[in-house]
């Protein structure tokens, strides 16, 4: 059977480091190459502190270079900025992307979506991996049949450069996907400070903690008369994306077209 070759692109970073160390303990798939911007041209087996893997970390991904290398899935745990790039070269060189990085935005989608259908080469975007998030977000799917009340609250590590999280706005999505946008609170109240309130997402407020000591957290809220009920998960370590992120990878092996979230590749 032909192994899957796997390119990882900031393949140095928190979730990067993770991957790499997981995509090499799976006999399906083979570390076809690797990615990142500070430690480019060292051998990624030195820097994730194991022995020489024989594989030098390159910088800005090429198509010429992907196709040389037979790469057939992209996983992407960049940053913002760079993402939407990779994922185009990504796909102009025939490589499913597997995008773990957030960021993007619905016109940056649209396009890879087009590019996805003028191709022939499938895209997965996943703004969470972890199977607990993916369920978090159904059940706060099923409980806005009820309750049309909801803030969410996320809370990440200060390193964190987008706000709000990629979960929080898909959940905000999904939430919205059964519920009308409705005026939550009161029709007059006012921010004292700018942002108290938080974001707003079709009526659905979302507020983002930063701060050192966290992983990745988030609470949805839904109030109701005489009560509340909130859904809540827990990060704690970096490991926890990987069972979705090696799923994702076998699923969009040979996808054809965008698909958007975890939940669509489980049973
Ligand atoms: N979908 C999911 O389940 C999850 C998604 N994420 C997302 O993944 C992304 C990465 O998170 P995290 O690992 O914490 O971040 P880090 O900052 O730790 O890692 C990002 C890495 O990408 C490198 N990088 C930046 N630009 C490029 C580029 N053009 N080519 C190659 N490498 C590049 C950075 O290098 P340098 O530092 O030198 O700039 C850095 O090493 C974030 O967007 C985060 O939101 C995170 C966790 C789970
Ligand atoms: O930056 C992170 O750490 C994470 N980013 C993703 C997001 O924006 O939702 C997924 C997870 O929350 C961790």
């Amino acid at each position: 059977m032909d192994k899957i070759r796997v390119f990882v692109a900031g393949a140095c970073g928190k979730v990067g480091m993770e991957t790499v160390r997981t995509i090499r303990l799976q006999n399906d798939m083979e570390l076809a190459g690797v990615s990142d911007i500070q430690n480019q041209g060292k051998d990624i087996g030195l820097v994730l502190g194991q022995q020489p893997f024989d594989l030098q970390i390159s910088g800005q991904m090429e198509i010429e270079k992907l196709k040389e290398l037979q790469v057939d899935i992209l996983v992407d745990f960049t940053n913002p900025q760079s993402v939407f790039s990779n994922a185009k070269t990504a796909i102009k060189a025939g490589v499913v992307p597997v995008i773990g990085a957030t960021g993007l935005d619905g016109h940056e989608i649209s396009e890879l979506e087009d590019l996805s259908k003028a191709t022939g080469t499938g895209v997965f975007i996943a703004p969470n991996f972890a199977l607990g998030a993916i369920l978090m977000m159904k059940f706060a799917k099923e409980t806005a049949k009820y309750f049309h009340h909801v803030d969410i609250i996320e809370y990440h590590h200060d390193q964190k450069l987008d706000a709000p999280s990629g979960t929080a706005l898909k959940t905000a999505d999904m939430i919205s996907e059964i519920r009308e946008p409705i005026i939550q609170g009161h029709p007059n109240e006012y921010e004292k400070i700018p942002g108290a309130r938080g974001g707003d997402l079709n009526g659905i407020h979302i507020h983002s903690i930063r701060l050192p000591g966290l992983i990745a957290h988030q609470e949805v809220i839904f109030g109701g008369s005489g009560q509340t009920l909130t859904i809540r998960h827990d990060a704690y370590t970096r490991e926890t994306y990987m069972p979705g992120v090696i799923l994702a990878i076998r699923k969009a092996y040979k996808l054809t077209g965008l698909v958007i979230g975890l939940e669509n590749f489980l049973d």
